[in-house]
This record gives C-alpha cells, sequence and structure tokens, in this order.
C-alpha cells in the first residue's frame, strides 16, 4: 500500500468513535523503520470493515459443530451457565468494541499509548459482554486476541496474516499499565502449571491462530467443506495449545487429554473421516466427564477466521 492510499484512506475514514490517545492520526514511525503497508496491491477495507469481519469470526466459531468440549449449536458442552445464545449475543454486542479499537489504531503505529487505549477500549468491551450476558464470561480471550488483531490490521491495511500478526505481538508486548489488579482464572493458571497463556500467546504473534489457518486452507484445497476444516482447523489448535481454560477447569490431565485427544482425530483424517469423526466424539464424552473446555483454542480459531475472511475482502475488493 502506498503512502498516497494511507493518506486517502485517512482522509475518507469516519470513525465509529474518536481515537483515546494523543497520537492522532498522524503516522507516527521511526526513521528508517519497514514501511507499516508492505502490499501495495492490496485495497484498503472500508471503516467498520474489520468489526464486521470480528464479529462474523466469534459467530462462525460459535456456530461450529460439533466442538469437543466447547459451546455450539448442539448444547452448552461442559458449561452449565452459558449457551449458543450467549455467545451469539455477545458477538453482536462487541461490534462496537471492534469498531472502537480499529478507529483507534488506524494511522498510528504500535506504541505504548496505543497499547493503553487499546486496552481501555477491551475493557469496556469486557463489560459491554457481561452486561448482555448477565455476567457471563463469554469472550474476554477473544476479545484480546481479536482486538489486537482488528488493531494491527487497522495499523497496516492490506497486510498480508503474517504481518498482521506481528504487528499484533509487538502491541501486546508493551505492558499494560492500567490493569486493575485481577487476579482471573488464566492468571493463575499459568502460575500453577508455568505457562505464557493467553499474553504469551498474543506476545509471540498468535502461532496457533496460524497453525490454525494454516490447517484451514489445507483442508479447503483438498476438498473438505467448510464445516470439517473449521473443525480440523480447530483440532489443530488443540494439539498444542497451553490452553488456561482447560488448565483451570481440569488441570495437566486436561490439557493432556485434549492434546493427545486431537492428535487422534488428525491422525485418523481428520473429521472428514468416520474415524476421525468418531475420535473426535470420543474426546468430546472425555472433555464433558472432566468439565473441561478448550475455550483458548475456540478463540483461536476465531482468530484464524479473521485472518481468513480478511485475506479473502481483500482480494475480492
Ligand atoms: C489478558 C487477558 C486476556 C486476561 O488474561 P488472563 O489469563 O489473566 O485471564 P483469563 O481471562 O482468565 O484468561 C484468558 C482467556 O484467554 C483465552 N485463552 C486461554 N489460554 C489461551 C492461550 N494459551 N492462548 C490464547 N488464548 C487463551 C481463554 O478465553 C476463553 O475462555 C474464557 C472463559 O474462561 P473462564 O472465565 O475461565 O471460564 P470458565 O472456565 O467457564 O470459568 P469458571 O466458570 O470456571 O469461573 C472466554 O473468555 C474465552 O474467550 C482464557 O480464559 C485480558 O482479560 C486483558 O488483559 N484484557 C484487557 C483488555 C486488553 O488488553 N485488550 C487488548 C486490546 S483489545
Ligand atoms: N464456543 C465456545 N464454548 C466455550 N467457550 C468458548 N470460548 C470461546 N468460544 C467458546
Amino acid at each position: 500500500m502506498s503512502c498516497l492510499a494511507v493518506a486517502d484512506d485517512t482522509r475518507s475514514a469516519a470513525p465509529l468513535s474518536p481515537p483515546l490517545g494523543g497520537e492522532g492520526s498522524v503516522q507516527k514511525e521511526a526513521k528508517g523503520a519497514k514501511p507499516l503497508y508492505a502490499d501495495a496491491s492490496r485495497p484498503v477495507p472500508p471503516t467498520g470493515g474489520l468489526a464486521d469481519l470480528a464479529v462474523s469470526a466469534l459467530i462462525a466459531e460459535a456456530e461450529l459443530s460439533p466442538k469437543p468440549g466447547l459451546v455450539d449449536a448442539r448444547g452448552p458442552g461442559a458449561h452449565a451457565d452459558v449457551e449458543l445464545g450467549h455467545f451469539l449475543a455477545s458477538a453482536r454486542a462487541l461490534r462496537p468494541t471492534f469498531a472502537s479499537l480499529e478507529a483507534a489504531a488506524r494511522g498510528r503505529a504500535p506504541s505504548q499509548t496505543l497499547r493503553e487505549d487499546l486496552a481501555a477500549i477491551g475493557r469496556a468491551g469486557e463489560a459491554a459482554m457481561f452486561a448482555v450476558t448477565g455476567g457471563v464470561n463469554t469472550h474476554r480471550g477473544a476479545i484480546f486476541a481479536l482486538g489486537l488483531l482488528v488493531a494491527a490490521a487497522a495499523i497496516r491495511p492490506g497486510a498480508s496474516a503474517d504481518e498482521i500478526r506481528a504487528t499484533a505481538g509487538e502491541i501486546a508486548r508493551f505492558p499494560d499499565r492500567a490493569a486493575p489488579p485481577l487476579d482471573l482464572n488464566g492468571a493463575r493458571a499459568c502460575r500453577r502449571y508455568g505457562v505464557a497463556g493467553a499474553r504469551g500467546e498474543a506476545a509471540a504473534g498468535f502461532p496457533h491462530a496460524q497453525a490454525a489457518l494454516d490447517m484451514l486452507q489445507t483442508r479447503r484445497a483438498q476438498g473438505a467443506s467448510e464445516t470439517v476444516a473449521r473443525l480440523d482447523a480447530l483440532l489443530a489448535v488443540m494439539t498444542s495449545l497451553d490452553d488456561t481454560c482447560l488448565l483451570h477447569r481440569g488441570g495437566r490431565l486436561a490439557l493432556r487429554v485434549t492434546r493427545l485427544g486431537a492428535r487422534a482425530v488428525i491422525a485418523a483424517g481428520g473429521a472428514t473421516t468416520p474415524a476421525g469423526m468418531a475420535a473426535l466424539r470420543s474426546l468430546d464424552r472425555r472433555l464433558l466427564a472432566l468439565n473441561a473446555s478448550p475455550g483458548g483454542a475456540a478463540d483461536m480459531l476465531a482468530a484464524a477466521l479473521f485472518l481468513d475472511a480478511l485475506d479473502r475482502a481483500s482480494w475480492e475488493a
């Protein structure tokens, strides 16, 4: 994307909410830094478009069925207090949050102030989520991951998934200095089991979102249905993510059962084969028995669906 295109985009953009930070819409890049817009052949998506893609990704993740242990169209999975309707309402209620994140990041570069501006918007989004779900945590992890990716995509219109992940990681590595002193399930699991959790995944540039994207695209190329491609993408994440949702609910046993179970499905040919689907249903039963749910993996699938949709939207525009 050329500088001219960036200027055009900034001028025509009608932010859905004003940027919170002190950097305004001025492009802040260190001298000699790599240009932010790497691919001049891709058009810039319209403002608000990123928020729509993020919400669609959350809805697609929630509706995908059958997901082991997770809430889906069949029912609440391992969750007693939540069902598909909560996830759909939560996803829709988050559109203004993603639009604000997009508007706040446009024309800026990763920085400490941007990190803090995004965190403030993300926390307001968490409040909006709790308001529609009656206090149930449906999407805190997804607000964090997709929020960073939306911001990165707004900073780098037309960039590739790799570049967007790298920029999201760059933002995430700035400390969230205004974070309230909450000790959430994820942070406690990180300490207890010595894993990096959602923050580590973000700081590393979301490698598991890439693993899901790779599997999604491989399966499509092999002619699998979209449902099968998405289920296998989720399973690919489950084979190796240090999912603090699983650790918090079921300890190391739940994480091990999940990893081995997901590997067994993929080794059997994935969700497209009868043996793979039988292995998936067996993993589902084991997770229900352990009251365990791979919520972090679900968030990484949503992140991959967002990156995939962004890639398609860029090329189709
Ligand atoms: C950085 C924050 C995400 C806080 O993180 P922390 O680890 O301290 O706290 P949690 O919110 O408990 O956990 C993080 C959630 O992230 C998902 N996740 C888990 N492991 C990973 C991983 N390895 N990589 C990526 N993502 C991961 C997961 O989210 C899903 O699970 C949530 C439900 O969990 P929980 O409430 O524990 O649900 P239950 O088991 O049902 O609880 P009980 O009923 O038993 O009590 C759900 O949200 C899914 O999305 C983890 O749970 C973040 O909060 C933060 O700092 N936010 C500030 C805003 C911000 O910075 N935004 C950035 C710009 S938008
Ligand atoms: N479908 C789902 N079920 C349970 N937890 C989740 N976290 C994100 N998506 C989820």
